[in-house]
């Protein structure tokens, strides 16, 4: 479902040009219907594969195809639900403002609109909110609303940077729910997340990001295979340290 073959960024920043190498030769293939996690430290460069995958990010060289399409394919974007890591909504609009503009973009029929909105407030529990203004909405509560956005079409892949940001525990077993529920028929996700308990727990394949590079794709059976149970660390945790810790960004 999603092939990124050789992918290669750098950003030139400042009136130096400063190159960062945000991604070194990435490759990685997402099957039909995985749950596949990306865990990484800050500044691994976890945000641009995901930018890169949606066209929002232009990456030097290397290939991306989705569903077997480019990812400036018009047929590629309407497969696609995307929440990014700072979501910006219109804070004088409401989530249902916003459900019926992504509607229109979408070009879908207004009753189909009218019966989806209510379906995906109730998902993320925002229903008695529903014409509120986004500016009352606290940090959680934002989360949700754009999780609405990116689920509304109901794409056949979801990518999601940061889903849990910002969630209480409630929040954060709810966003874990609907990764499930909407996995269960047949879609697939692609996360990044720093909570390493929540991507062990709902993820089918797990990559770990360092320093631009794919250190390792791994699954929670083989996690449980090679790691040793260290007292109180999750076997990821452990992992994880043990991939970036000694010369990771600290
Ligand atoms: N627009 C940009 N211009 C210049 N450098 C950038 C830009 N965006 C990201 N970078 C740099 O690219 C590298 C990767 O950043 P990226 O945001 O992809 O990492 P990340 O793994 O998502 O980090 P975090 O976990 O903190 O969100 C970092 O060194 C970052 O400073």
């Amino acid at each position: 479902m999603i092939q990124v073959s050789q992918l290669q960024k750098t950003y030139m920043s400042g009136v130096r040009r400063k190159p960062t190498n945000a991604l070194v030769h990435v490759s990685l293939h997402v099957e039909c219907g995985e749950i596949f996690g990306i865990i990484g430290p800050n500044g691994a460069g976890k945000s641009t594969l995901l930018k890169s995958l949606l066209s929002l990010v232009r990456p030097n060289s290397g290939t991306i195809k989705l569903n077997g399409f480019f990812p400036s394919d018009l047929r590629c974007r309407q497969s696609l639900g995307y929440l990014p890591e700072n979501p910006c909504l219109y804070d004088n609009l409401s989530v249902n403002d916003h459900l019926i503009f992504i509607a229109r973009t979408a070009n879908l029929k207004n009753p189909l609109a009218q019966q989806r909105i209510p379906e995906v407030l109730a998902m993320v529990g925002l229903d008695h909110v529903r014409h509120k203004q986004i500016r009352t909405f606290s940090k959680g509560m934002v989360q949700r609303a754009a999780l609405a956005c990116a689920l509304f079409t109901q794409p056949e892949i979801l990518i999601l940077d940061e889903p849990m940001s910002g969630l209480d525990p409630l929040g954060r077993k709810m966003v874990t729910d609907i990764i499930r529920a909407y996995n269960d028929q047949g879609n697939t996700v692609l996360f990044c997340s720093h909570v390493l308990t929540d991507v062990e727990r709902i993820c089918d394949r797990i990559a770990i990001m360092d320093r631009g590079q794919l250190a390792l794709t791994i699954t929670p059976q083989e996690l449980l295979d090679i790691t040793p149970d260290v007292r109180g660390e999750s076997p990821l945790e452990t992992l994880f340290v043990r991939t970036v810790g000694a010369g990771g960004q600290q």
